[in-house]
């Protein structure tokens, strides 16, 4: 029958059809999509820059790198750059003065997250947690994480220690397996299939389907946990983070709702881990690259501390060294290089372009570590540029856990746990090469949202 109907039809008249079809479909394109003056790379027809980005992954050595695959785009096209997919309009970001003006200034433009993320949408179509969530909504969790985060408040035994109120054993098999799950979701993403969902069924090796698989295997997980805790939970003696859930949960007159502060608790396990074992990591390299630098931070913590206390808090004041060296890391670095996804919600004028409503902004923190007009020398390692006559110092600038109102939620949490565990590293122990030879390159990798060290050995040596 169809080949009967395929003879009867000249091909020509196929032929013509589909290219009627696909010019209309340009020229629908064209019509629908915001004209934007920001310059960047010119998009192809229905898939955008989509080929752009893929063919510079393949040219550049940086190819393990977004981050700065993007850099590169700015060198071209400057400090702002606009690109698209599909029907999205993404708008890249760099240097101090435009993620300012961008991050802070327009704060009540930018300060949403996009809601195009397949993966999520497929999970709660309607819910975000913390991360993703908007609007009043946003505004409620925000407030009842924070205030939960330093009522009962560092990696994720300290998170399973604020949400569940216990730790976990290092050998059990379901911590590191849920270890596994949240380093997974972190070395991957999503980003392209969240632009051009279609590429989710099309690409054979599209990632989307075991990014789904881990991330419904940490809730899971959660979920258990919150039966477990039901049975002894006691609504006048609140433990930890899941009784405040238990607490709120099912009440009428409650602000957030139950799959809200469920996903939040999900959230704040996939946010406070990765990125905090991974700077730690590059602390590591750095000490190990620079064993000088190792040696005068020890001494100052022997000095302050000594050898039998452990550290608190406190000591920060007295350690200005060692704070310079966890900042310096974490500019050098830069864990999460590309922030998380911005919205712009109405179209902002910065410097005469114009950052159209319903782009997704991408600020490159790790451009603003890297900017000459803030920061001598700003590829060196350098921590006394965080020190003034021997006193710590902050600097204008430092945007590790990025800026304006969605600046990182666990930023002092975060800022703890380093402290302590490095201070804990170097009391007990003295970090050295696993080989002399190895010059230890410090080029990260970023696959997923974090910029982590290329693998490297070393050896943990207890002081006598
Ligand atoms: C060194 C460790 C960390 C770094 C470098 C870091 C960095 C960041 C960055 C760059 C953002 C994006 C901000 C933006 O959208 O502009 C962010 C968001 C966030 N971080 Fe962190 N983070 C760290 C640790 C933590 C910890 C320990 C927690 C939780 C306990 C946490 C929870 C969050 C949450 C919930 C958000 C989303 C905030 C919102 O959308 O309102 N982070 N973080």
């Amino acid at each position: 029958m169809i080949s009967h109907i395929l003879q009867s039809v000249d091909i020509f008249v196929i032929l013509t059809f589909l290219i009627t079809l696909l010019v209309a479909y340009i020229l629908w394109n064209n019509v629908t999509r915001t004209p934007i003056n920001i310059p960047g790379p010119t998009p192809w027809p229905i898939v955008g820059n989509l080929p752009t980005l893929v063919a510079s992954s393949f040219q550049n050595k940086s190819s393990q790198n977004r981050s700065d695959r993007f850099l590169e785009l700015r060198e071209k096209y400057g400090d702002l750059v606009g690109l698209s997919f599909g029907n999205f309009t993404q708008v890249l970001v760099f240097g101090y003065d435009k993620v300012h003006k961008v991050l802070v200034l327009n704060a009540d433009k930018t300060k949403f997250r996009p809601s195009n993320a397949a993966v999520a949408k497929k999970l709660f179509p309607k819910e975000a947690g913390v991360v993703l969530s908007n609007g009043q909504e946003w505004v409620d969790l925000r407030r009842f994480t924070m205030v939960a985060l330093k009522d009962f408040g560092a990696t994720s035994n300290i998170i399973s220690s604020i949400i569940f109120g216990s730790r976990f054993d290092f050998n059990d098999p379901v911590f590191i397996r849920l270890l596994g799950n949240i380093d997974y979701l972190f070395k991957n993403n999503a980003g392209v299939e969240n632009m051009i969902p279609l590429l989710t069924y099309l690409n054979p090796f599209s990632k989307v389907p075991k990014i789904i698989k881990n991330r419904i295997e940490i809730q899971d997980y959660i979920r258990s946990r919150i039966d477990d805790e039901r049975r002894s939970f006691d609504p006048n003696n609140v433990r930890h983070f899941l009784d405040l859930y238990l607490q709120q949960e099912g009440k009428s007159n409650s602000k957030i709702s139950e799959n809200h502060l469920f996903l939040t608790i999900a959230d704040l396990y996939l946010a406070g881990t990765d990125t905090t074992s991974v700077t730690l990591q590059w602390t590591m390299l750095y000490m190990i690259k620079y064993p000088d630098m190792q040696k005068k931070c020890r001494n100052q913590i022997l000095e302050v501390i000594g050898e039998d206390r452990d550290p608190v808090g406190k000591d920060k004041d007295n350690l200005p060294y060692v704070m310079a060296i966890l900042q310096e890391v974490q500019r050098i670095a830069t864990i999460v290089p590309l922030a998380v996804p911005h919205l712009a919600v109405e179209d902002i004028e910065v410097d005469g372009m114009t950052i159209p409503k319903n782009a997704i902004i991408f600020p490159s923190l790790m451009s603003v570590h890297r900017d000459p007009s803030l920061w001598e020398e700003p590829d060196v390692f350098r921590p006394e540029r965080f020190l003034q006559n021997d006193k710590f110092v902050k600097r204008e600038g430092f945007s590790a856990f990025s800026m304006g109102p969605r600046i990182c939620l666990g930023k002092q949490l975060a800022e703890s746990e380093l402290f302590l565990i490095f201070v804990s590293i170097l009391q007990r122990f003295d970090l050295s090469k696993a080989d002399e030879n190895d010059d230890l390159p410090i080029d990260g990798t970023m696959t997923g949202l974090t910029q982590q060290p290329k693998n490297f050995q070393m050896c943990f040596l207890p002081r006598q």
